[in-house]
């Protein structure tokens, strides 16, 4: 029988530490992981100082002036980091409703020529000027360097919930240097000027987990249970929704299952939603299928029991079966910011948008 969900559950992370309770925790992450592919997690360990100061910056950001906003644009930053304008964005052909900035965890940039084009993909973030916005760079900073930290310590326990070994997924991250991940900081602004409602519209998270810090009250976060509904994720305070990206749902044979999810911009005469998200990535020249996980047939079952997954609203990504990490995503860079493609990547460009630059989706 299909079993399917109708909310998303909550884990509790301080169970994970305790031994006594770590079985219940596992199996809470185990069902989570198979059944649903979202799930909050309370009591994470990240300083709770640090979040709120991240989220008291939020919407500061956003009030800078727009010529300030503009010298950080994307478009400048072959690594696809930086501010972008309203309405920049595509999901899925649809222009998102959304502004927002691209930072990344510290990276120096190591392409060189002749090496494959995806590893220019990563380098330094752009920052705004630190006497417009004291203290953020730092605060941000930390903040990302609890939440990768989280994020490595999550994949072990989705490891042991799937009954493997904790260690077993570093072959994934840990190669000759650091593995960059992303993070943005996101506004939706109320419906009331906005072309359509399409704040992000349905996709699934490319990587391996998303930790996503919802910074307002706002409801607007949608995810699609298996037969095809939308379920509200709404902000639960002092939570991160964590969720499964395409490349986990692959090496994990389909165990982990990556969600559709979308976003509704706020309502009229709202005050606009704003959200972190932080993606973890793997390793840009591992191929997914490099690395076979051997699962016990007694997990892979549970498989089974979840029944047909329906058909779900948003993109796919079969590039994940055939190239390396990076390129895939590149090319999802690529396809969501066409105008900063079009200035760094022109081949690529070329290759997605024959026709050249979509009327909307730039980024400037
Ligand atoms: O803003 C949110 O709540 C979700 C954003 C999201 O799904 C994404 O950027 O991938
Ligand atoms: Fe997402």
């Amino acid at each position: 029988m299909a079993s399917n969900f109708s909310s998303v559950p909550i884990l509790d992370y301080s169970l994970a530490s305790d031994p006594a309770r770590k079985p219940e925790f596992l199996a809470q992450l185990r069902h989570a992981l198979i059944n649903v592919g979202f799930l909050y997690l309370a009591n994470p360990p990240v300083a709770r100082e640090d979040i709120d100061a991240v989220i008291a910056y939020a919407p500061r950001l956003f009030d800078l002036p727009q010529n300030t906003k503009d010298r950080i644009r994307m478009a400048n930053s072959e690594h696809f980091l930086g501010y972008s304008r309203l309405g920049a964005e595509i999901t899925k052909g649809q222009t998102d409703q959304r502004e927002q900035y691209d930072f990344a965890t510290p990276y120096e940039a190591r392409w060189k020529p002749g090496e494959p084009e995806y590893l220019r993909l990563w380098g330094p973030s752009q920052w705004p000027d630190e006497e417009l916005l004291p203290g953020f760079k730092d605060t941000f900073l930390r903040y990302l360097a609890q939440t990768e930290k989280l994020s490595y310590e999550f994949i072990g326990l989705l490891a042991e919930a799937f009954g493997l070994p904790r260690e077993i997924m570093r072959g994934f991250y840990e190669t000759d240097g650091p593995t960059p991940h992303r993070a943005k900081v996101v506004k939706y602004p109320p419906l009331d000027d906005l072309a359509s409602n399409q704040g992000v519209g349905p996709h699934f998270d490319g990587g391996f987990l998303t930790f996503l810090l919802q910074a307002s009250p706002h409801p607007g976060l949608q995810v699609q249970n298996l037969s095809g509904q939308w379920i509200d994720a709404p902000p639960i305070p002092g939570t991160f929704v964590v969720n499964i990206g395409k490349a986990l749902e692959t090496v994990t044979q389909g165990l982990a299952r990556a969600t559709s999810h979308r976003v509704l911009s706020p309502p009229k005469g709202s005050t606009p939603r704003y959200s972190i998200p932080f993606f973890q990535n793997i390793a840009q020249r591992i191929s997914v299928k490099d690395i076979q996980l051997e699962f016990p047939p007694e997990i892979l079952q549970l498989k089974e029991k979840r029944g047909e997954v329906g058909t779900t609203d948003s993109v796919n990504y079969t590039e994940y079966g055939l190239l390396p990490t990076g390129q895939v995503n590149l090319i999802g860079r690529v396809k969501s910011h066409p105008d900063v493609a079009e200035r760094h990547y022109p081949d690529l460009f070329k290759q997605f948008f024959p026709h050249g630059l979509p009327a909307q989706g730039s980024a400037y």
